[in-house]
C-alpha cells in the first residue's frame, strides 16, 4: 500500500475522554507518536477520568453523517480506526458512509466497555457493530468483546479464545487482532489471527495501574502504521511494542489518581518533555533546604562551626574525592562524544588536585594529621556512586555524579552571601572554591550534559537516572550532617 502524502493521513471516529487518556484524544497522541497526520470525528462526548464514565451525549447522527463527509469531501483518507459509536444509529450511519468512502485500511476497535467497567454500547447496538465487523480489515476485540461479537461467553483460557477469533475471522472475513489484557498472570499476550493463520505476539505484563486507553492507542497505532507496512502481523507488532513501553511510562505522566494514562510520547522524551534537571531539582527540594538548616552549613556560613569538626568533615571530603575521581573517570571512559569525555576527565584530576590541595594545605597549616577510616556516611557515599560506575549507563553515571557538583555550587553560592567578607573568615577558602563563579559554571556544564543524556534514553533510563540523582543528594545531605557524630581520630 503506498500513500500520496508526505505523511499518513489517519482518521479516528470515535469518543471522547476529556482526560486525553481514551477515544479520539488517545488516537491523535498516538497518530502523532507514529508519524502519521491525524484527523478526528466525534462520535460520542463522554463525561469521563480515569475513575470512571459519568455521563454520555450523542449528538443526532445526522451531524455525525455531516461531520464524516465534511472529511471525505475533501481530505483523501488513508486508513481509518473506528472506536466507540455508543447506539444502533450511529453504528449504522458509519456503517453507511464506509459503503461510501471506502479508506484503504480499515481498523475496528469493537468497543463495548470502558476500563473503568462502564458501558459504552447500548446493549441494543450489537447487532448493528457486528455488522461493522464486517465491513473492516481488522478488528481489535479485548476477550468479553470477541465472545459478544460471536454470540458466545467470554472465553476461560487464552486457547479458547483463540479458537473464538478464528472463527469470527472465517465468519466475517476479516483479521482479528485478539488482546490479552485482560488475562490473569505475568503475560499480556495477544495474537493476530485470520482464516488460516494465528501469530501470537509475546509481552510482558507491567505492573502498573496506568492502563487507560491501552485499547484505543494500540487500535489507532495500528492504524497509523498499517500503509507503510507490508502486512498486519508487522505493524501490529512495531505497535505492540510501543504501547508496552507507554504503559511502562504512564504512571510518571502524573495524570489523575484512577486508572491512568499511558504515555504516547515516551519514546520522543525530547518532545516537550522537560529537562531532566528541571525534574531531578524539583525532587530534592526538601533535601536542599534541609541542608540550609543543617548546623554543620550554618557554622560554616557564620564562622562558628569549631576547627575540630571542620577539619574532621575535610579529611572525610579527602577520603570520598579520591574514589569519586575514579567515577567522574568512568563517565569520561562511557562519555558519547570528545567534548563530555573531556570534561568528565578534567573533572576527575581536579578532584585530585585543586580539592585535595586546599584540604592538604589546610590540615597541614593546622599542622595535624587525620588518619582516620572512611567513616560510615563516606563509605555510604562512595558505594553508591562506585556501584552506579560499575553497573550503570553513562546516563546513569553523569546523574550519580551530578549533585557533587549542584549541590556544592548551590550551597556554596548561598553560604557565600551569608559569610559577607572572606578575608577574616576561618572557612574562607572553601568557601571561595564552592561559591566561585568558575564552579557554578563547571556545575551548569554538568547539568547540561545530564540533561544531553537524557534525551538520549528512554522512560525506564531516566528514571534510573533520577533515581541515581536522588540517593545522592541523600548521601550529600548524610555526608554534611555526620561530622557531629564522628569521633575524635586524630
Ligand atoms: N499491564 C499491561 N502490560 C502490558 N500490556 C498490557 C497491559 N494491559 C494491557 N496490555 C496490552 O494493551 C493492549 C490492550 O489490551 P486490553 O485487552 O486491555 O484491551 P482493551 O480492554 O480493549 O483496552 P481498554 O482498557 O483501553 O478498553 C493489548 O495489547 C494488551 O496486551
Ligand atoms: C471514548 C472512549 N472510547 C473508548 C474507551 C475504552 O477505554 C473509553 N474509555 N472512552
Amino acid at each position: 500500500m503506498s500513500c500520496a502524502g508526505s505523511r499518513v493521513r489517519v482518521l479516528s471516529v470515535a469518543g471522547t475522554d476529556p482526560t486525553g487518556g481514551a477515544g479520539i484524544h488517545a488516537d491523535l497522541k498516538s497518530f502523532a507518536a507514529h508519524g502519521a497526520y491525524g484527523m478526528a470525528v466525534v462520535t460520542a462526548l463522554v463525561a469521563q477520568n480515569t475513575h470512571g464514565v459519568r455521563a454520555v451525549h450523542v449528538p443526532d447522527v445526522a451531524f455525525l453523517r455531516a461531520q464524516l463527509d465534511a472529511v471525505s469531501d475533501d481530505v483523501t483518507v488513508d486508513a481509518v480506526k473506528i472506536g466507540m459509536v455508543g447506539t444502533r444509529a450511529v453504528a449504522d450511519e458509519v456503517a453507511a458512509w464506509l459503503a461510501h468512502t471506502r479508506p484503504p485500511v480499515v481498523v475496528l476497535d469493537p468497543v463495548m466497555v470502558a476500563t473503568s467497567g462502564d458501558r459504552l454500547l447500548d446493549a441494543d447496538a450489537q447487532d448493528a457493530v457486528r455488522r461493522l465487523v464486517a465491513q473492516a480489515d481488522l478488528v481489535t476485540p479485548n476477550l468479553p468483546e470477541l465472545g459478544v461479537l460471536l454470540g458466545e461467553g467470554t472465553a476461560a483460557t487464552w486457547a479458547d479464545a483463540v479458537r473464538q477469533a478464528r472463527r469470527l475471522a472465517t465468519a466475517a472475513d476479516v483479521t482479528v487482532l485478539l488482546k490479552g489484557g485482560h488475562l490473569p498472570g505475568d503475560a499480556s499476550p495477544d495474537a493476530v489471527v485470520d482464516a488460516t493463520t494465528v501469530t501470537e505476539l509475546d509481552a510482558v505484563r507491567v505492573s502498573t495501574t496506568s492502563t487507560h486507553g491501552t485499547g484505543c492507542s494500540l487500535s489507532a497505532a495500528v492504524a497509523a502504521l498499517r500503509p507503510r507496512r507490508p502486512d498486519w502481523v508487522t505493524a501490529v507488532r512495531e505497535a505492540k511494542e510501543w504501547l508496552t513501553g507507554a504503559i511502562a511510562a504512564g504512571e510518571a505522566l502524573g495524570v489523575g489518581s484512577g486508572r491512568g494514562p499511558v504515555d504516547h510520547l515516551h519514546h520522543a522524551p525530547a518532545l516537550g518533555a522537560r529537562p531532566f534537571s528541571a525534574d531531578a531539582w524539583d525532587r530534592v527540594a526538601d533535601l536542599r533546604a534541609a541542608c540550609d538548616d543543617l548546623p554543620f552549613v550554618r557554622g560554616l556560613a557564620d564562622g562558628s562551626l569549631p576547627v575540630e569538626e571542620f577539619e574532621q568533615y575535610l579529611h572525610q571530603d579527602a577520603l570520598y574525592l579520591a574514589q569519586y575521581s575514579r567515577v567522574l573517570a568512568r563517565a569520561s571512559q562511557l562519555a558519547p562524544d570528545g567534548v563530555a569525555q573531556v570534561f568528565f576527565a578534567q573533572g576527575a584530576a581536579r578532584c585530585l588536585d585543586v580539592e585535595t590541595l586546599l584540604h592538604a594545605e589546610r590540615l597541614a597549616r593546622a599542622g595535624t594529621r587525620w588518619s582516620g577510616p572512611a567513616s560510615a556516611a563516606t563509605t555510604a557515599y562512595v558505594d553508591h556512586v562506585l556501584a552506579v560506575a560499575a553497573t550503570g549507563s553513562y546516563a546513569e553515571v553523569v546523574a550519580a555524579v551530578l549533585p557533587c557538583y549542584w549541590l556544592y555550587a548551590d550551597i556554596g553560592a548561598r553560604i557565600l552571601v551569608r559569610a559577607g567578607d572572606l578575608a577574616g573568615h576561618p572557612y574562607g577558602d572553601w568557601v571561595g572554591t564552592y561559591g566561585d563563579p568558575a564552579f557554578a559554571a563547571a556545575s551548569a556544564r554538568a547539568c547540561d550534559l545530564a540533561d544531553a543524556a537524557a534525551r538520549e534514553v528512554g522512560a525506564a533510563t531516566r528514571a534510573r537516572m533520577l533515581a541515581a540523582f536522588v540517593t545522592s543528594c541523600r548521601h550529600e545531605v548524610a555526608f554534611f550532617d555526620q561530622v557531629r557524630a564522628l569521633a575524635p581520630s586524630r
